[in-house]
This record gives C-alpha cells, structure tokens and sequence, in this order.
C-alpha cells in the first residue's frame, strides 16, 4: 500500500544508529497512518502503524506540523533482536515483539487455560476425541463443542466484572506495569510502606471498592504460623518477632496459593515485596502467571506509625484480643530498621521505573482513601 499511496509526510533524518533514512507517513484512513523509514546505505524498510486511536490518545492529526512532530519522534529500537521504529509521543503504543519460532512454543507452553497450560488443555481435548471417535466433518464439529464447552476461559455468570477484564484484548502500552501482561493472568498492585503507616487500612477500602482481593503477606504469615500442618511456624514466629523478613519461598507459596485458590483475577499484595529477596522470588516464580500494575506506596512519618502500632496495640489488649507479637516498642523499632534498609530500596526501585503511585498517609483514613482511589479510577 504504501508503494503505490502518495505520501503525506516526506522528510530525512539520521535515527540511533547514525545511518541516514527516509521518513514518509502514508495516510490508511480510516485505520490510521503507516510511517516507512528507509535506510538509504543498503535500502531497508522499516514500518510502523499508528492507528485513528493512538493519533487522538497523542493529540496528532494530519496537519504538516503534526506529522512533522511524528517524524522528530521517531527512532530506532531493539526488541528481542529485531529492529523497531518507536515514537517518544505519549499515547502510541511501544512496538511489541511478535514471538516467532521457537518463542511461539515458548508463548503457547505457558499460556494458561485454567489450571492447564494450553497445550494440555489441547492435548486433553484430542484424547477426548480419540475416545469418541467421530468422522469427517463431524469431528471437527465435535472438538469445536468439546472446546466450548470445556474452556476454563469462558465467561462465567458469578464473575461478570473480572471474567470481563480477562476476555478483553489487553494491551500492555496502554497498561504499562512490570512484567508482560497475558491474557489470563493474575493482576496485582502491590502495596507497601512502614509498619502502622496503614496499609490494612486502605486496602480494605480498595477491595471493598474496586473488587480487588486483599492479601496481607503478614496476615498469611501469621495465619501459617498457626497452622498446625506448616512446618515453618516457627521459622516464621522468630522472624516476625525480630522484625525480619521471611524467606521468600515461603512468603511467595502462600500468596501463590492463596490467588490461585480464590478463583480472582485482581490483587492489592499488602506488605510484600519487602526486600530484594522478595522481588527475585516474585519474579522467578510470579512472572509468567501475574502482571504488576503498580506500587502504592503509603507515606507518613516514623513517629505517626509508632503512635498508631501502639494505639493497636492497647486497643486489642484493651478488646481482650490477641495483641500481635510485634506490636512493642522494641520489635518496632527492628521493624522500622528493616524497612528503611530493605523496604525502601524496593519502593525507590519502582519510582525509577515510573510505576510508584506515592500516597501520603498521614491524614485520617477517609481523606487518605480519596487520594488512593484516585489511582484506581
Ligand atoms: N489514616 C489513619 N489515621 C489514623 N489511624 C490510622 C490510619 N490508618 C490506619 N490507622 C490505624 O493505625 C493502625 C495501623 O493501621 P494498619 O493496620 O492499616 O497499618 P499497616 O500498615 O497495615 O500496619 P502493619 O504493617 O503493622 O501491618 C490501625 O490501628 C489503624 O486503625
Ligand atoms: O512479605 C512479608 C510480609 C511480612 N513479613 C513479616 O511479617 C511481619 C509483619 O508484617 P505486616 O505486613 O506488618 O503485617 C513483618 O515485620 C515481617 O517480619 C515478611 O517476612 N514478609
């Protein structure tokens, strides 16, 4: 198309690698534009399509001084070893790297389809077959229904909202986050901040109003501990005590276990990840079945979240309540230590990657809520 539609942008200009291009922009009305570089040393095409929808989302139209923005925009990027065109305009979308090869096996191979993978989920389905054993076209139309039928993917009436985000195309240029975002996969914001600054708090309120599941890490810590068929409780007992963090294997089965096992797709993940430890384990382990959407991050001074730990504190011995064994002055005090030395670098990593939404938590929880729920909207 491009050959032989006239162009409605031409220009020329050095991109990254110093080699000199020519840069025309094809008008595809109504799906776009379709911008061409062409290498002039050993006559190489690259392209790139920018929909009607990344146009408005850029505030770009057809005018010469719009297009001429487009093409100072443009460079060039590498991407899984092939080259990209990419523009640096908020709102078009980042070239993505369609897998090919040996890495459409990889994509198939760990794409879920329930608790399968798809190619398990295929291969049970053509057993099914076998058994049934229907010819001709009859066996294509078997195995469609047999398809439909049984697709752990399907939209399912208890789950309209969160059934609804999984059918939907997702686009992770739109979405941003850490991690590649696939279909199915579990979504998360993780929520940290020091010990009292109010966490709980909030996050009862996000679930309560945007559907998400909250998972306290100490919460499921606390609750392993107790259980009598852990064999880590008191592993876990010690750490808590000493304000230290629990090896992340631990950590990260529980709230593997406890995603998998409510049947939901979004997550506010309380208290975690607390050190470097903590985010290796994630992304060893988490990374092909979550995405992380964001970091909230819960401000507020030393002295208010001590006040507020000891508050909770005498107000559950006061209820008659169990008061947690970390809740005095001196495991506070190693509890602040910790995250200061091991928490902090965690949320200032996220800051450098633009995904830290920094909330300030000092005033009272309602007042908080409305600054939280803004990132949420
Ligand atoms: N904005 C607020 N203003 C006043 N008190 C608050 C506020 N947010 C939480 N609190 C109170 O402070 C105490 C600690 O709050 P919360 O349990 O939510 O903090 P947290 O960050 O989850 O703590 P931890 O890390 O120790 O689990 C609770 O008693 C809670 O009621
Ligand atoms: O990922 C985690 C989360 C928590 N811990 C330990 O639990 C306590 C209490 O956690 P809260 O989030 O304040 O309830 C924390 O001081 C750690 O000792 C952990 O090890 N790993």
């Amino acid at each position: 198309m491009a050959g032989r539609k006239q162009a409605i942008y031409n220009g020329a200009r050095s991109l990254a690698d110093n080699e000199h291009y020519i840069i025309q922009i094809f008008d595809v009305a109504p799906c776009g534009v379709l911008v061409k570089a062409y290498r002039q040393s050993n006559s190489i095409e690259i392209y790139m399509p920018i929909t009607e929808g990344e146009l408005d989302k850029a505030t770009l139209n057809r005018s010469e001084k719009s297009l001429s923005k487009l093409a100072d925009s443009l460079d060039l990027v590498e991407k899984g070893g092939q080259t990209f065109l990419e523009s640096s305009i908020p709102g078009i979308s980042k070239p993505k790297v369609v897998p090919s090869g040996d890495g459409v096996r990889q994509f198939i191979g760990r794409t879920k389809a329930g608790d399968e993978t798809l190619p398990e989920f295929l291969t049970k389905a053509l057993a099914e077959l076998c058994k049934e054993k229907p010819s001709g076209i009859e066996a294509v139309r078997w195995l469609g229904n047999w398809l439909l039928e049984n697709n752990p993917n399907q939209p399912r009436v208890e789950e309209p909202s969160d059934e609804q985000v999984v059918e939907e195309p997702v686009d992770d240029n739109d979405f941003g986050g850490y991690g590649t975002l696939l279909p199915n996969m579990f979504q998360v914001v993780f929520v940290l901040g020091g010990p009292g600054a109010g966490k709980g708090t909030q996050c009862a309120k996000i679930s309560e109003a945007f559907s998400y599941v909250h998972l306290s890490a100490g919460d499921l810590l606390r609750a392993a501990r107790q259980d009598p068929n852990s064999t880590h409780g008191e592993l876990i007992n010690s750490f808590i005590k000493e304000g230290k963090i629990v090896p992340v294997d631990i950590t990260i089965g529980l709230l593997k276990a406890a995603m998998e096992q409510s049947g939901k797709r979004h997550f506010l993940v309380d208290g975690f990840p607390r050190n470097l430890d903590n985010l290796d384990g994630w992304n060893k382990h988490m990374s092909d079945c979550a995405h992380v959407n964001f970091l909230l991050f819960l401000a507020t001074t030393e002295e208010v979240m001590q006040d507020r730990i000891l508050a909770r504190g005498a107000l559950a011995a006061k209820a008659g309540a169990i008061v947690r064994a970390d809740d005095n002055v001196e495991t506070i005090k190693k509890r602040f230590h910790t995250y200061l030395e091991s928490t902090m670098p965690i949320i200032n990593h996220f800051k450098s990657l633009g995904l830290c939404r920094e909330v300030d938590s000092s005033p009272p929880p309602d007042d908080v809520f409305a600054e939280v729920a803004k990132h949420f909207v």
